[in-house]
C-alpha cells in the first residue's frame, strides 16, 4: 500500500500564514506550501526554509515550500486563506472589506483553478463576510468554505475562565456563537468547568466581565501590538479545525457555516456548532436557544449582513 501525503496551502506567509505553517509542520499533519505575491516571494521561500531547518531539531520530516506560483499548490487537500491587511489600533475588522475582498477574489480564482477538489478554510478579517465572498467565487458546495473565529474567540473565553478560576484550561469549555465582531454570542448557558455549569461557579458580574473582555478579545491584541493583530491563538484555531479535517476527525467544533434555515436564518455565513470531518462541515449543530440568546445571535447576524451589503 503506498502512502500518500497530504498537501495544504496556506495562503498569505504574513504573522497568521507563517505562524499557522509552522505549527502543522510540527504536527505532520501534510507538506505544507506557503504563498505570497510576487513582491514577497523571497522572505516566503526563506520562512518555508527557515521552518524545514527546524525539522532535524523539533523531529518533524514536513516538507515546506515557499512561493508565489500557485501552481505549487496544485490538488491541495486543504487551503487555508489567511492573506489580505490586518487592522491597526482604532479600526474595526469591517474596515478592511474593501481591500480584502478583492484578495479573496483574486486568491480564490487560483485556487480553484489548480486544486477544484480542495477544501477551503477562510481567516482573512471580516471573516464571515469573506468566507461568504469565498463561497461565491469558488462555486464550491457549502460544506467545503469554512471560516474560521468560534475555536479563537472560545480559546480566549476559556483561558479567560481558567484564570478566574485558577484551574486547567484543559477542563474549561465553552461555545461562542455568532460573527466574529463585538456582538458574537458567548453561550454561558452550555459552558463548564470540569463538567460543572460555570454559572455554579463564577458569579453573574464576573461571568459577565469575562464574556465583555471575550467580545473585544481581538482588540485587545491589536492595542498591545500596536501594529498587527493576533497570530498565535488564530493559528492554533485553524490547526485544530485543519486537523479535525485532514483526519476525519468528526470533531465538534464551531465554524463559519453558510446557513440555508439553520437557526432561522438564510443565505449568510455565521458562527454555529458544527461537526468537521473529511467532508468539511459534515453537519451544523441546532441548539436550543433562549429568546435572549435568539435576540443576540440575530443582532450579531443583522451585523454581519450589514457588511455583506458592502461587498461587490
Ligand atoms: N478570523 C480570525 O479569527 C482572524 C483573522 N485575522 C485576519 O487574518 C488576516 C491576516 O492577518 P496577518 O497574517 O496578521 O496579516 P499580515 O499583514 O501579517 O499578512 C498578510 C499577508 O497576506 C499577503 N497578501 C496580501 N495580498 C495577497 C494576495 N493577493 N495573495 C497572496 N498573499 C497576499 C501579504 O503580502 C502578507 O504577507 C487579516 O485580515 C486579519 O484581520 C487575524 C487573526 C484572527
Ligand atoms: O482582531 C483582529 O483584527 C484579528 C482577529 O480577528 C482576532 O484576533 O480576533
Amino acid at each position: 500500500m503506498t502512502f500518500k501525503r497530504k498537501k495544504i496551502s496556506v495562503i498569505g506567509s504574513g504573522f497568521t500564514g507563517a505562524t499557522t505553517a509552522f505549527l502543522l509542520a510540527q504536527k505532520e499533519l501534510g507538506d505544507v506550501v506557503i504563498v505570497d505575491i510576487p513582491q514577497n516571494e523571497n522572505p516566503t521561500k526563506g520562512k518555508a526554509l527557515d521552518m524545514a531547518e527546524a525539522g532535524p531539531v523539533q523531529g518533524f520530516d514536513t516538507r515546506l515550500t515557499g512561493t508565489s506560483d500557485y501552481a505549487d499548490t496544485k490538488d491541495s487537500d486543504l487551503v487555508i486563506i489567511t492573506a489580505g491587511i490586518a487592522r491597526k489600533p482604532g479600526m474595526s475588522r469591517d474596515d478592511l472589506v474593501q481591500t480584502n475582498q478583492k484578495v479573496m477574489k483574486s486568491v480564490t480564482a487560483e485556487i480553484v483553478k489548480h486544486s477544484p477538489d480542495t477544501t477551503i478554510l477562510v481567516l482573512t478579517n471580516p471573516v464571515d463576510a469573506m468566507t461568504y465572498t469565498v463561497f461565491k467565487e469558488s462555486g464550491f458546495p457549502k460544506e467545503r468554505v469554512i471560516g474560521q473565529s468560534g475555536v479563537l474567540d472560545t480559546a480566549r473565553f476559556r483561558t479567560f475562565v481558567a484564570e478566574e478560576l485558577d484551574l486547567s484550561v484543559k477542563d474549561v469549555t465553552g461555545f461562542v456563537l455568532g460573527g466574529h465582531g463585538d456582538d458574537m454570542v458567548p453561550l454561558v448557558r452550555y459552558s463548564y468547568a470540569g463538567g460543572i455549569p460555570l454559572e455554579t461557579l463564577i458569579s453573574k458580574e464576573r461571568l459577565d466581565a469575562i464574556v465583555d473582555r471575550t467580545r473585544k478579545g481581538g482588540a485587545e491584541i491589536v492595542n498591545l501590538l500596536g501594529n498587527g493583530s493576533a497570530y498565535y491563538a488564530p493559528a492554533a484555531a485553524l490547526v485544530e479545525m485543519a486537523e479535525a479535517i485532514l483526519k476525519d476527525q468528526r470533531r465538534v467544533l464551531p465554524s463559519i457555516a453558510y446557513l440555508e434555515g439553520e437557526y432561522g436564518m438564510n443565505g449568510i455565513y455565521l458562527g454555529v456548532p458544527t461537526v468537521l470531518g473529511s467532508k468539511g462541515i459534515e453537519q451544523i449543530i441546532e441548539l436550543e436557544l433562549t429568546e435572549d440568546e435568539k435576540t443576540e445571535l440575530q443582532k450579531s447576524a443583522d451585523s454581519v449582513k450589514k457588511v455583506m451589503e458592502i461587498l461587490v
